[in-house]
C-alpha cells in the first residue's frame, strides 16, 4: 500500500497529491510553515492524513529552537500548534491531533527531551491510524460482503490516511481476500480527488475501478448498477451527522431514494462530540479559481460569481451505518455512537 507521509525526525516527506496521477513526487517539509502550506494546498489531504501531518509539523518547530531556552522551546511548539490549527477548518482530526501534541507540551518538565516526546506522540498518532484503518477494513468488510459494485465519492483511501484508508479500507480488505469487488469512483469536482487519486490508488492496487462524473451517480443508482455506497468523513457530530466532500449529501439522498445502503467509514478521531449536530460543523470555503479556472483554464466569465464549499453535511438519518475501528454503528444516533466509542 502507498503511504502518503513519512517523518525522519527533521523532515516530513509527503507525496504531493496535487501532482497525481501524472507525477509521483515527494514534497519535503522542514518547517512548520511548509507543513501549513502543504495542508492548505492539499499536497497532503484527507482528515486522518491532515492530523498526522500536523502532528509531525509541530515537531519541526524544534528545528527552529535548537538553542532556545526551555520556555522559548515550549513557546515555539505552542506557536506551531496555533499556526497549524489555521490550515483548514473542517477535518476535526487536525484539531484532535494538535490537542494531543499540546498536552505533551503542557505536561513538559524537561525541555531537553520535549522534542523527542513530541516525535514519539506524533509517531503514536501515525501508528494508531494504521491500526484503525486495518480495523475499519475488517468491520466494513462484514457490511460489504456480497456487494460487487460499490460507489465512492472523493478519496478516502490510503492517500487520505496513514495507509489503508477509511472508505476504501473494506474494499482493499475484500479484494485481498479474493472477493469480486469493483469500485465506481465519482470524479469529485472541483479538485477531482476521485478521478485523480481514488482511481490511481485502486488501479495501482489491482482493484477494478470505473470513473464517472458526479452527475452520473444518480442514473447508476436508478438502474440498479450499484450495490452500496461508501464514503469517508471529515467530522461527525454527536448525533451522527457527517461532514464530507461536497457532493456527498446529494449522493446520500439518491441512495436513500433508490434503497441502496449508504455507509460512512471513519476512525474515532473524526468524531466531534462537542458539536450536537452537523449544522454546527464549520464548512471550508475555498478559492474561486478551483471552480472557475480548473487546471488554469478559464471556464467562468469574470462577471459571474462562484461558490466553492469544500464539504457538505449528510444527516444521520440518511446513513445506513457508520463504520469505525471499534465496530459498525447501525442507524447512527447520539447514544449509540457515544456508547460504542466512549466505552
Ligand atoms: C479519510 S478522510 C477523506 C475525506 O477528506 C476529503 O476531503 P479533502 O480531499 O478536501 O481533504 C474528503 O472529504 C474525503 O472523504
Amino acid at each position: 500500500m502507498i503511504e502518503p507521509l513519512r517523518f525522519d525526525n527533521d523532515a516530513l516527506h509527503l507525496i504531493d497529491q496535487t501532482k497525481l496521477p501524472l507525477e509521483l513526487v515527494d514534497l519535503v517539509c522542514t518547517t512548520v510553515d511548509q507543513v501549513h502550506d502543504a495542508i492548505s494546498r492539499l499536497v497532503v489531504r484527507g482528515a486522518p492524513a491532515i492530523g498526522i501531518a500536523a502532528a509531525y509539523g509541530v515537531c519541526l518547530a524544534g528545528n527552529a529552537s535548537k538553542n532556545a531556552t526551555k520556555n522559548a522551546s515550549a513557546n515555539n511548539y505552542l506557536e506551531a500548534i496555533e499556526s497549524l490549527a489555521t490550515s483548514r477548518p473542517t477535518a476535526v482530526n487536525l484539531f484532535w491531533a494538535l490537542d494531543r501534541m499540546k498536552a505533551i507540551v503542557d505536561a513538559n518538565t524537561d525541555s531537553e527531551s520535549l522534542k523527542d516526546q513530541l516525535i514519539a506522540e506524533a509517531r503514536l498518532i501515525h501508528e494508531e491510524d494504521i491500526q484503525m484503518g486495518e480495523a475499519i477494513g475488517r468491520h466494513g468488510a462484514t457490511l460489504l460482503t456480497g456487494c460487487q459494485r460499490v460507489l465512492t465519492h472523493c478519496n478516502a483511501g490510503g492517500l487520505a490516511t496513514s495507509k489503508w484508508g477509511t472508505a476504501l479500507a473494506p474494499i482493499y480488505h475484500l479484494h485481498r481476500s479474493g472477493a469480486a469487488i469493483e469500485v465506481f469512483a465519482d470524479e469529485t469536482r472541483p479538485l477531482m480527488q476521485g478521478a485523480r487519486l481514488t482511481a490511481w490508488e485502486l488501479a495501482r492496487s489491482g482493484v477494478p475501478v470505473t470513473v464517472l462524473t458526479d452527475s452520473m451517480a444518480g442514473s447508476l443508482l436508478q438502474t440498479g448498477t450499484i450495490d452500496a455506497v461508501i464514503v469517508g468523513a471529515d467530522r461527525i457530530a454527536a448525533n451522527g451527522d457527517a461532514a464530507n466532500k461536497i457532493g456527498t449529501y446529494p449522493l446520500a439522498v439518491l441512495a436513500k431514494h433508490h434503497q441502496v445502503p449508504f455507509y460512512v467509514a471513519a476512525p474515532s478521531s473524526t468524531f466531534d462530540f462537542a458539536l450536537a449536530s452537523g449544522d454546527l460543523i464549520p464548512i471550508e470555503q475555498r478559492a474561486r479559481e478551483e471552480v472557475a479556472s480548473p487546471g488554469g483554464i478559464k471556464m467562468v466569465p469574470d462577471e459571474a460569481s462562484v461558490v466553492n464549499p469544500a464539504f457538505d453535511v449528510t444527516p444521520a438519518e440518511l446513513i445506513t451505518a457508520i463504520i469505525t475501528e471499534q465496530g459498525n454503528i447501525d442507524s447512527p444516533n447520539a447514544n449509540r455512537i457515544a456508547e460504542l466509542l466512549l466505552r
